[in-house]
C-alpha cells in the first residue's frame, strides 16, 4: 500500500511545488507591473502640481502679488473701459494736437552727425492719463538730442493699429539722427494690461517714461476732461457717463454710500495695479518716474534733469527755458509760450467727505505702490 501510494504522493507533491512557484512568480510579475503603474502616476501627479505652480506663479507676476488679490483684486472691476479708450482715441489722447518745436537751441549739441532716418521709438511715455504727459513731452522735444511724436499713436492699446505691424508704426515716426532719442507718448498705454507684452515683444530694452501725480488730483482731471469731451463730441455706440452724472455720483455708488468700483476714472488712479503689470514685463532700472505733481508746481527743470540722466543725454533743459505763468498757474516754455487750452484747468471743488472717502479708498494702493517702486510720493 505504502509502494503504491508514494509515487501518487511525490506526483502530488512536485504538482503542488510547480504551482507554489508559479504562484510565486505570477505575484512577483502583479508586484513589478503595480509598481511600474504606481511610480508612472506619481510621476504625472508631480508633473501636473509642477505646471500648476508654474502657472500660478505666472498669473501671480502678470495680475499682481498673490497677496493682493485678498485686498485689491476684489475691488477691481477688470480691465480698462474700452469704450471710454475708444473716445479717448478719438480725441488723438486728450487734445494732443500741439505742434513740434523746433530743436534748435544749443548749435553745439544741435548738430548731430548723419542722415535723419525713421525708426522705432528708443522711449516710450507711457502715461498715466492725465499725469501731464502733454507738458513731459513737450519740454523735452526741446532738447536736441531728443525727437517726439506729435500725436498719439497709440500703438500697442489699439488692436487695429497693432494689427497693422511694426513697419506702420514705425511710419508714424519723424526722422531721428543716430545720436538722437526718439520718444512716443501714448497715455493709455500704462493703464491697458496686454501693453507691456507687446512692447516687451518689439524691444525687450525699451526705456519707459511714467508720469504720474495725486491720484484723486488725476481722477478729478480725468473726469472734467472727459465731461468737456463729451459737450463737444460725439462717439458712435457710447454714452458718455460724465455728461449725464457728478463726479461724486460716479465714484460713489448712492444705494449703499459705498465707492463705485467700476468706475473708470477711479479705476485708473490705481497705480500700484498698473505698474506691477509693468514692472512683470521690464527691470525697475529700465523705468523711470517721474513725479507729476513736481513736474507741474515746481520748475520742470529738475524733474527733466532726471529724465535726460536716464536717457544718458547731456543736461540741457534749464531753469531760465520755464516760467510759470500766473494766470494759467502752470509753467510755460519761456520761447513759445503755454501748452494749448485742454491743458492745465483749475479743479473744481468737493465736500471734504466725498474727498475722505476716495483717498481712504486709494490709501492702501498708494501704499503698495510706493513699497513696489521705492518711493513715497506723499499723497494724502
Ligand atoms: N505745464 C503744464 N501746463 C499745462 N498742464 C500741465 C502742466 N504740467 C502739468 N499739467 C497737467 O497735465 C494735465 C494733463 O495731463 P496729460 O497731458 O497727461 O493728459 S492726457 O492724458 O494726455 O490727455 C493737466 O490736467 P488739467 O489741469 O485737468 O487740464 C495739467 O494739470
Amino acid at each position: 500500500m505504502w509502494r503504491i501510494l508514494r509515487p501518487i504522493r511525490r506526483r502530488s507533491h512536485e504538482r503542488s511545488n510547480r504551482m507554489a512557484v508559479s504562484a510565486y512568480v505570477s505575484a512577483s510579475w502583479f508586484l513589478r507591473i503595480l509598481l511600474v503603474v504606481l511610480f508612472c502616476t506619481i510621476i504625472t501627479l508631480l508633473s501636473l502640481v509642477v505646471t500648476d505652480s508654474a502657472n500660478f506663479l505666472t498669473r501671480s507676476s502678470k495680475s499682481g502679488f498673490p497677496e493682493e488679490s485678498s485686498m485689491i483684486e476684489k475691488s477691481d472691476p477688470g480691465g480698462a473701459n474700452e469704450a471710454e479708450q475708444r473716445a479717448f482715441q478719438a480725441d488723438g489722447g486728450g487734445g494732443n494736437k500741439d505742434t513740434q518745436y523746433s530743436n534748435v537751441f544749443n548749435k553745439e549739441l544741435a548738430e548731430s552727425e548723419g542722415e535723419a532716418v525713421k525708426k522705432l521709438p528708443d522711449c516710450l511715455i507711457i502715461g498715466a492719463r492725465k499725469g501731464g504727459t502733454r507738458a513731459l513731452i513737450t519740454f523735452l522735444a526741446m532738447h536736441p538730442k531728443i525727437v517726439t511724436t506729435g500725436d498719439e499713436v497709440q500703438f500697442f492699446n489699439n488692436n487695429e493699429s497693432y494689427a497693422k505691424g511694426v513697419e506702420w508704426y514705425k511710419d508714424q515716426m519723424l526722422p531721428t539722427k543716430p545720436d538722437q532719442i526718439l520718444i512716443e507718448k501714448s497715455a493709455e498705454y500704462f493703464h491697458v494690461l496686454y501693453v507691456p507684452e507687446r512692447v516687451k515683444a518689439m524691444d525687450p530694452n525699451m526705456k519707459i517714461l511714467l508720469i504720474i501725480r495725486d491720484p484723486f488730483v488725476r481722477m478729478v482731471s480725468d473726469y472734467s476732461f472727459l465731461r468737456r469731451f463729451a459737450a463737444a463730441n460725439q462717439v458712435e455706440g457710447y454714452d458718455f457717463p460724465e455728461l449725464k452724472y457728478s463726479l461724486e455720483e460716479l465714484a460713489i455708488n448712492n444705494e449703499t454710500g459705498e465707492i463705485n468700483l467700476q468706475y473708470g476714472g477711479l479705476h485708473r488712479s490705481k497705480y500700484y495695479k498698473f505698474t506691477k503689470n509693468w514692472m512683470s514685463h521690464f527691470p525697475r532700472e529700465q523705468i523711470h518716474i517721474i513725479n507729476g505733481d513736481r513736474l507741474a508746481s515746481e520748475n520742470p527743470s529738475i524733474e527733466l534733469r532726471k529724465v535726460e540722466d536716464f536717457l544718458g543725454i547731456p543736461n540741457f533743459l534749464s531753469e531760465d527755458m520755464f516760467y510759470k505763468d500766473e494766470i494759467k498757474g502752470f509753467y510755460c516754455i519761456t520761447s513759445t509760450g503755454c501748452l494749448g487750452k485742454e491743458k492745465g484747468h483749475k479743479p473744481p471743488e468737493f465736500e471734504p467727505e466725498f474727498v475722505e472717502k476716495v483717498r481712504s479708498f486709494l490709501r492702501p494702493h498708494n501704499n503698495l505702490f510706493y513699497e513696489l517702486v521705492g518711493e513715497d510720493y506723499g499723497w494724502e
